[in-house]
Parts: C-alpha cells; sequence; structure tokens
C-alpha cells in the first residue's frame, strides 16, 4: 500500500527539466528523507505533490486519488514550506487558532507546549520572530497537526545546534506516539540521518536512489590504520573518500562488509567504523 504515488513526472519551466520521467512511490508511516544538491529538484517535487503546481506530464496520487483540484486527498498533507505565507503582523497564537480551522485534528495543547519547550512566546507576532523562532514556530505547526502525510522543506533552517537537536528529537517522539508519513527535504544530511528510515536522492530532476538508510549505509564502510596498511588494503577496492593525518589515514570502502575483509583488516591491524550518510550522498550525487 501507498499514500503517494508518482508516475512518469516531467516538469518544465521554460527550458529547464526540473524533473524529468519521476516515478516514486512513498510507503504509509515512514520517514523519508528527501536529498538532493541545489537545484535538483526537489521543491519541486514536494510542490507537484501538494498540487501548488501542476506536472507537464504524469500522475500524482494521494491515497489512491489525483491530486489535481482534489481537496480531499490534498487535505490529508500538511506542508511546511521553507518560503513564509504567514502573515506577518499576526501573532503566533493566532496562527494556531486558524491552523485549527483548516485542520481539525490540530493539537493545540500540544502546540503550546512545544512552544514552552522552545521558549517561544505565542504572543509574539510573526515579524518579530528570528530567523530561527519562525522555523521553530513552523515545525511546531508542522508537528501538531496531525495530518496522514508531513512534508518539510529544510525544516531547521536557521536553528542553531541545541534547537536542531531538540527539534529532530521532537520529530523521533512524536513519530513514536503518532506514526504517519513524513517526507523531510534537507541538506543537512548527516544531522537528520538518525531521524530517516529511508533516503530519496534526486539527481538533475530523476530519482537516482531510494532505499532504506540501514540498507544504504550497510553498502559502505570505513577502515583506519597506519597509511601504508591501509593502502595495501584498499588495493582493488571502490575508495569514496579519504582522510590522511600524519602516518594515520582513514578511507571509506564502497562495498559490503565480509569475512574475508575483517579478516585481512585483521592481520593489518586495522580498524572498521560505520560510514557517515553525507559522504555516500556527496558520492552520489558528486559526477
Ligand atoms: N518557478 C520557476 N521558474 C523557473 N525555474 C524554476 C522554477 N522553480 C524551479 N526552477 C528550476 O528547476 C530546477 C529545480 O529547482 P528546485 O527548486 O526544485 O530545486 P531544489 O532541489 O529544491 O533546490 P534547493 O536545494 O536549492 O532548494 C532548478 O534548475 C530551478 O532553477
Amino acid at each position: 500500500m501507498s499514500v503517494i504515488n508518482i508516475s512518469g513526472v516531467t516538469k518544465k519551466f521554460g527550458n529547464t527539466v526540473a524533473l524529468d520521467h519521476v516515478d516514486l512511490t512513498i510507503e504509509p508511516n515512514k520517514i523519508y528523507g528527501l536529498l538532493g544538491r541545489n537545484g535538483a529538484g526537489k521543491t519541486t517535487l514536494l510542490n507537484l505533490i501538494t498540487n501548488r503546481i501542476f506536472p507537464n506530464e504524469g500522475d500524482i496520487r494521494i491515497g489512491g486519488e489525483e491530486v489535481f483540484e482534489n481537496e480531499k486527498a490534498l487535505s490529508k498533507v500538511f506542508y511546511m514550506m521553507e518560503e513564509d505565507l504567514y502573515p506577518k503582523n499576526d501573532k503566533v497564537i493566532e496562527m494556531y487558532k486558524w491552523t485549527k480551522e483548516f485542520f481539525p485534528e490540530f493539537d493545540m495543547e500540544y502546540a503550546i507546549s512545544l512552544s514552552e519547550k522552545f521558549g517561544l512566546n505565542v504572543k509574539k507576532r510573526i515579524k518579530q520572530l528570528s530567523t530561527g523562532y519562525n522555523s521553530i514556530f513552523k515545525g511546531i505547526i508542522a508537528l501538531s497537526v496531525n495530518t496522514e502525510i508531513v512534508i518539510l522543506d529544510e525544516p531547521i533552517l536557521g536553528l542553531d545546534a541545541n534547537h536542531r537537536e531538540m527539534f529532530y528529537r521532537e520529530i523521533i517522539n512524536n513519530y513514536s506516539h503518532n506514526p504517519r508519513t513524513i517526507i523531510i527535504s534537507t541538506h543537512l544530511i548527516e544531522e537528520v540521518s538518525d531521524v530517516l528510515e529511508e533516503a530519496i536522492v534526486i539527481k538533475d530532476g530523476k530519482v537516482i536512489l531510494k532505499k532504506s538508510v540501514e540498507e544504504l549505509l550497510s553498502t559502505a564502510y570505513t577502515v583506519a590504520g597506519e597509511l601504508s596498511k591501509v593502502d595495501q588494503y584498499v588495493m582493488g577496492k571502490e575508495v569514496i573518500g579519504e582522510q590522511v593525518m600524519g602516518k594515520f589515514k582513514t578511507v571509506t570502502v564502497l562495498e559490503n562488509t565480509n569475512k574475508k575483509n575483517h579478516n585481512l583488516a585483521k592481520e593489518l591491524d586495522l580498524e572498521f567504523g560505520k560510514v557517515e550518510l553525507q559522504k555516500l550522498f556527496i558520492n552520489l550525487t558528486n559526477s
């Protein structure tokens, strides 16, 4: 069963092909990371899913129904956009009330308790919020809205390290109480990697990968130790990153670990480690 179904979708802006025959299935109750370099087509895809723009070709369905001017299908989705669309003169609390009118499942109590937790004064006007607090405000709405699908486009824009950590923890906490489909589009891949179950990588308007993060991380590993021994170890293997510090070297190898590798590493006194999602992403999207 899928909640979002995208088939053969192409979107052009003049001569720019922002999305090129994209097929994608989003399953229920998973946290997805939508990853891609600048201009890859992430926002275009999210705008298409939420019917803000229309494809030149292809079909987009939510819960089996076409999204085009379909209020019922679209009411299942909440889209936290990077853009700021809230009226600047209104107060945070007024925006919470306004959201509840459109999304009756909006949990006001939770929104207010989150505001306290993050130190967001709900009596402030939107225009008085700093960039970070503006993201917190939008993030709180997204977490409280209780739609079947929640889309977050760059949700941690301007947040300091503490607030980012708090926000990621809150996503997991929220999801464990109320599993649903969450799609997070972000550039801060390493930070969000523990939150994600599945990664979707877009490159030049095409979906080049859709895999569980666990599976993805098992496709590579790091190995570290004395420089010459590491060089000996990686002979004939595909290396996608390396770091040298004096006589010490760490490399990222693109392959599954196996017993043979483990034995060889042991012989050479090398240590295995986990690859970072960011490293794999760079390798996938670099060329
Ligand atoms: N309204 C528009 N008019 C013209 N070109 C557009 C428009 N929106 C997007 N594009 C182009 O489509 C391509 C995909 O853009 P999109 O905003 O979807 O990328 P993105 O992956 O969200 O990038 P970023 O990470 O930088 O936000 C880019 O080449 C962009 O310039």
